[in-house]
């Protein structure tokens, strides 16, 4: 069994997280963190349903729980913090939070390896996101002008979403050096064509009723190709998490994107 502590338990991925890993028969959720107290109205502060009791402290939680894995879906700005103390505490972060920055991760890198602690980030742990992100690579070698639209839900706090900028970046290491657009073109309204990432833009789209969605968009000499994923529930990034947090002790250091735990 792998003791598991997932840390942004109430919030909307931690619930499903917490019902995943309760389900699940070589996992043991052993803590539970957020900053609230319980998951549902109507449930007693400090206590999720089926009994799970929600720390608010987390290398409180750790010390006592002395869980083998840290499951993090919390804030872009917590997400470092909670992950280097768990790593200075021996536990493995499965992170999911996006918004982290580069030398964020190289600070996580550095510390997981100085530790031995190995740590795992996915942008996206649905298995149709990373077909979506691995088959752009694919065809940006062929169809070199690409732009990305995301569409998520309202509630996200960070744009544009960490599946479009991994998109962006698996784009950019096989793509040759390549200037898209006209080079006279002028923006009449700021941001009218996106946020931009090595040349590709990436247009991000906030509204109600969306769960997380993308697009990328290929164009060629008379054709376009539309690569396009949709999570329509958030249960379509729970086996990704079980599989992560049954993975993650065997790697080293500092593993990014699901793809490299996959058979
Ligand atoms: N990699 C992937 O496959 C996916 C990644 N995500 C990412 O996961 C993150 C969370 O998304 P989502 O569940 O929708 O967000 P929510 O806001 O629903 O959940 C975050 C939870 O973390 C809590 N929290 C805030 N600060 C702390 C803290 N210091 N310690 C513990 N818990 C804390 C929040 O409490 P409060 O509300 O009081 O602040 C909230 O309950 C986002 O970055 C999102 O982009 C989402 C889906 C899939
Ligand atoms: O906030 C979300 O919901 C999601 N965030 C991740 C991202 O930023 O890419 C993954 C997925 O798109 C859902």
């Amino acid at each position: 069994m792998v003791k598991v502590l997932v840390t942004g338990a109430c919030g909307r991925m931690g619930q499903a997280v917490v019902k995943a890993v309760l389900d699940d028969k070589d996992l043991e959720l052993v803590a539970a963190v957020d900053l609230k107290g319980g998951m549902d109205a109507g449930t007693a502060a400090g206590t999720a349903p089926c009994g799970v009791v929600v720390s608010t402290e987390l290398s409180k939680a750790i010390q006592e729980t002395k869980p083998e894995v840290m499951v993090d879906f919390t804030r872009p700005d917590v997400v470092f913090e909670n992950a280097m103390t768990a790593i200075k505490l021996g536990v493995s972060p499965v992170i999911g939070t996006t918004g982290l920055s580069e030398e964020a991760k190289n600070e996580i890198k550095k510390l997981a390896e100085e530790k031995k602690v190995p740590v795992f980030i996915a942008p996206n742990f649905a298995i149709g996101a990373v077909l979506m992100m691995l088959m752009a690579r694919q065809a940006a070698k062929y169809l070199p002008d690409v732009e990305i639209i995301e569409l998520h839900h309202d509630k996200k706090l960070d744009a544009p979403s960490g599946t479009a900028v991994q998109t962006a970046q698996l784009i950019q290491e096989v793509r040759e050096a390549h200037k898209q657009g006209h080079p006279d073109e002028k923006e009449k309204m700021t941001g009218a064509r996106g946020a931009e990432y090595e040349g590709i833009r990436i247009h991000s789209v906030r509204l109600p009723g969306y769960v997380a969605h993308q697009e990328v968009i290929f164009g060629g000499l008379g054709q376009t190709l539309t690569i396009r994923h949709d999570s329509l529930d958030r249960e379509s990034f729970m086996p990704g998490v079980v599989l992560a947090c049954k993975k993650v002790r065997a790697l080293s250091g500092l593993t990014v994107g699901l793809e490299k735990i996959l058979d």
